[in-house]
């Protein structure tokens, strides 16, 4: 994507924690409708910095099945973020003010020049879709073949456990022309740790200088000196159960506690060995905290912590992903008669 600014780097798998609630700002509208079909980039975190100049979206050769665009708004100007006010460059509505819940359509073609401004401070989150009329970039056929190969198994909820993505799509560079790793941070490992989580391995990793091989790893939780015994599958299974942790917490106050939770003194050597891996995970922690200071969801964890709450919080994420789980094996037999996940009708009034 062209851009004089610095584009957002970080995309994040997983489900998007917003509800979308679709009120329409067409900015442009012509041609004769026929339904598209739609590619869509996972949500997306517009950090602080962040910013991009006057572009189409389909201002590349292999971006010219891009017909339309859409953007939702996941978060708002104002209240979470300050700055990355979306602007045409011709026509009315010239400016955007992103609101939660909102969503910006147009063609993807240069009638619709349209920039970005930098974030100066928060986070902007986006839900980013493109449309094409061109069937061989229909993405609901791969992704229903994906899905029908994938989680037809009723009872094998860890197969909807986060698998993490290459490497480099993890790693924040301050120099974004590079993905070079002896400068910046690891997003996931940060993200852990502004909200005061640190990890360690299973076993020791001191020696693994392999940041996509850790990825992978099982791992334990550390918050100041304590060790939380129980262990995570990778490091997007602990970020997904601490997000979700700070997201539902007000509703474990009331919450019966029949959980047991271990939590134990660091030894020295485990002291040592996270020291080791902050070294690996962050090149530079004060960019950390630059970046992610005043974003909300920082805030939002500023809740009183216990490991009696996370405990649960362990269990109502599993319960909540076994639920999406149901609720796709239930869906995947009319998409696959569909080859469809989105259906747009047209005789719908
Ligand atoms: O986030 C927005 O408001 C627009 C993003 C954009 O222009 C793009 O991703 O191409
Ligand atoms: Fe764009």
């Amino acid at each position: 994507m062209q851009g004089t600014g610095v584009y957002p780097q970080e995309q994040l798998y997983g489900w998007v924690q917003t509800p979308c609630v679709l009120n329409h700002s067409f900015a442009s509208h012509s041609h004769q409708f026929c339904p598209p079909h739609h590619a869509l980039r996972p949500h997306q975190s517009w950090s602080r910095g962040s910013s991009i100049g006057w572009h189409s979206d389909d201002n590349r050769p292999y971006l010219k099945q891009r017909d339309f665009a859409a953007v939702c708004y996941l978060n708002s100007y104002g209240n979470d973020f300050k700055g990355g006010l979306f602007h045409f460059q011709d026509g009315d509505p010239a400016t955007i003010v992103p609101s939660g819940g909102d969503v910006v359509i147009y063609t993807a073609d240069s009638r619709n020049i349209h920039s970005v401004d930098e974030i100066t401070d928060g986070e902007r989150l986006t839900l980013a879709l493109w449309f094409s009329r061109d069937a061989t970039y229909d993405e609901d056929a791969k992704l229903i073949t994906l899905l029908s190969q994938n989680f037809l198994h009723d009872n094998a909820p860890e197969l909807c456990l986060p698998l993490p993505a290459s490497s480099n799509m993890y790693w924040f560079s301050p120099d974004q022309a590079s993905s070079d790793q002896q400068l910046g941070f690891d997003i996931c490992w940060a993200r852990l740790h502004v909200l005061g989580y640190d990890l360690l391995f299973h076993q020791d990793k001191s020696y693994c200088s392999n940041i996509s091989e850790l990825l992978m790893e099982p791992l334990q939780l550390t918050r100041g000196d304590e060790l939380f015994e129980h262990e995570f599958i990778n490091i997007l299974h602990a970020l997904q159960v601490v997000q979700f942790y700070c997201w539902k917490s007000p509703d474990f106050k009331s919450a019966k506690v029949e959980e047991t939770t271990t939590v134990v003194v660091l030894s020295q050597s485990q002291r040592e060995r996270f020291v080791c891996l902050k070294s690996l995970f962050a090149k530079d922690v004060c960019l950390v905290d630059s970046v992610f200071s005043n974003v909300t969801f920082v805030e939002s964890a500023q809740h009183s912590f216990n490991w009696v709450d996370f405990t649960i919080a362990i269990a109502t994420w599993e319960d909540y992903v076994r639920k999406l789980h149901r609720e796709l094996v239930m869906s995947l037999p009319h998409w696959r008669i569909q080859q469809s996940i989105f259906n747009v009708s047209l005789d719908e009034k």
